[in-house]
This record gives structure tokens, C-alpha cells and sequence, in this order.
């Protein structure tokens, strides 16, 4: 069957980090994925059958992709949807990308001391010291932002830690956490009552991918 588009599914991925785990639990879910979509430099991709259309964002991009409607689903971070605040549904969590949002700082400056701290994630920053009664400037920097309390721009940073090489290595420690991070599916709120079939295959085809991969993990954990 060749779908309209009306039938077809648009789902907007996020390039980088997080791109090579998404394609691998898509193809393991057995949803069809273009061959040559992570060697092409083309933004948008169909898939031989043409069942479903890819666009490849930048991952800050997603939700305006998928509020807008032009994706019915987006493939993002927990950290990018914290941020972005956008009126979507968030369907499913693929468990990939994991990290974590947290307040750092150089050893011994506590978290209720700091005046002012810089991040890539202004709004999550904000809201954070806010729910916690602490009056803290926000300086909003693109990356890098362990460079920030090094040269003395802030006190702290708010930002994700994964391996914790970054801190470690510029001699900075985590103060507090604010999130755990996973990459999430996300879908348009009118794409999932016009298109409900097509996204309630493509979330169920990845929850029982992402589940085995849990009992997979958890098999291991009971022979050891
Ligand atoms: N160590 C990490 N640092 C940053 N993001 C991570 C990390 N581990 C997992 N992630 C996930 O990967 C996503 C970031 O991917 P990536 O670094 O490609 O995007 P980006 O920050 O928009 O990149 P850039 O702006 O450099 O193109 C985050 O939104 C987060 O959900
Ligand atoms: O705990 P780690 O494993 O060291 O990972 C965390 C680092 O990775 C990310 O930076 P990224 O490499 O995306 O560069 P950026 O600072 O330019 O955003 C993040 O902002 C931290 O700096």
C-alpha cells in the first residue's frame, strides 16, 4: 500500500549524541528506517515503503517540529523538553541518552551560596532555584558552560552530567540533582487522535523493544 500523506507518519529525530541508540531501537522494533539516513545529508528521509517520512533536527528543534504539527512524533531528551515547555504528549521513555541535570560548582561552594549561575538550560535553571526560595541570576551561555565558574563569570552551572570526565577534569564537583534524562517520545497533540493507529504501532513496536531490553537486564541481574 502506498500511504497519502494523510496516512504517512512524519517523525522528527534528533541529530547527534542520541541518533545512532534511536536508529537501532527503531530498527529493532521492526519500524521501517531509510538505509543510507545516517550517511545522507538530507534533512528529510522516507522509508522504502513510504509508511514513514523522517526529518533530522537539531534536537533543541524537536518540539517546535512536533507542537507545530509538521512531525507527528519527535524522538528528544527529557532535558530538551523541560526546557522548551511546549503542549505535547509525551508517550514513552526509550531509556537512551540517560544523564543527569544537576548544580555544580567548585568544591565547597555550596548550592544555597550561589548568586548567579550560567547554562545551556535557562528555564530549567530558573524554575530549579525558584521551587527552592533562591534568588539566582541566570546567565545563559550555548555550551561549554563548565568554563563559567572557572574564569569567574558565575558561581555555578546547571547542566547535564553523564561520565562526570567534564567536572572531574576542570575540577569541578555536582552540588545537587535536579533530573534524571532520557530520550522521550513525544507526539503532536492532533496528530494523536488523527493518525492514533499509525503512533500507537510505532510507540508499541519500541515499548516491546524497550522492555525486553529491561527483563534483558534484569536476566543478568538474577544470575549474578
Ligand atoms: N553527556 C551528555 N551531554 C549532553 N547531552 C547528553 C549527554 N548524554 C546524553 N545526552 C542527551 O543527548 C542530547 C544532546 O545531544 P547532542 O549533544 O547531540 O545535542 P546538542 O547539545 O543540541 O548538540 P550541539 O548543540 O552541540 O549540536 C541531550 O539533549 C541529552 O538528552
Ligand atoms: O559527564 P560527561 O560524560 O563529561 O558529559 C557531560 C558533558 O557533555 C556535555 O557537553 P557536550 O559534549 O555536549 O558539549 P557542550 O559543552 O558544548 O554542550 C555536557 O554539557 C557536559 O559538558
Amino acid at each position: 500500500m502506498t500511504p497519502t500523506d494523510g496516512q504517512q507518519l512524519t517523525v522528527a529525530l534528533s541529530k547527534g549524541r542520541i541518533m545512532k541508540d534511536t536508529l537501532r531501537l527503531l530498527q529493532q522494533a521492526g519500524i521501517p528506517v531509510p538505509e543510507d539516513i545516517e550517511e545522507s545529508r538530507k534533512l528529510i528521509l522516507e522509508s522504502s515503503d513510504r509508511t514513514v517520512r523522517y526529518i533530522l533536527s537539531k534536537p533543541v528543534d524537536v518540539p517546535t517540529y512536533v507542537e507545530y504539527g509538521v512531525a507527528d512524533v519527535g524522538i528528544v531528551g527529557k532535558d530538551v523538553l523541560l526546557e522548551a515547555e511546549r503542549d505535547l504528549y509525551e508517550l514513552l521513555d526509550l531509556g537512551i541518552g540517560r544523564c543527569r541535570m544537576c548544580v555544580c560548582g567548585l568544591p565547597g561552594t555550596k548550592g544555597g551560596m550561589v548568586s548567579r549561575v550560567a547554562s545551556k538550560y535557562p528555564r530549567i535553571a530558573t524554575n530549579h532555584f525558584r521551587n527552592q526560595g533562591q534568588q539566582v541570576e541566570v546567565i545563559f551561555l550555548n555550551g561549554s558552560v563548565e568554563l563559567a565558574p572557572l574564569i569567574g563569570l558565575a558561581d555555578g552551572i546547571v547542566d547535564l552530567v553523564e561520565t562526570g570526565r567534564t567536572l572531574a577534569e576542570n575540577g569541578l564537583v555536582i552540588q545537587e540533582e535536579i533530573a534524571q534524562i532520557t530520550t522521550r517520545v513525544v507526539a503532536n497533540r492532533m496528530s494523536f487522535r488523527l493518525k492514533s493507529e499509525q503512533i500507537d504501532n510505532f510507540v508499541t513496536g519500541l515499548r516491546q523493544v524497550t522492555e525486553q531490553k529491561v527483563q534483558a537486564i534484569l536476566g543478568r541481574g538474577e544470575q549474578v
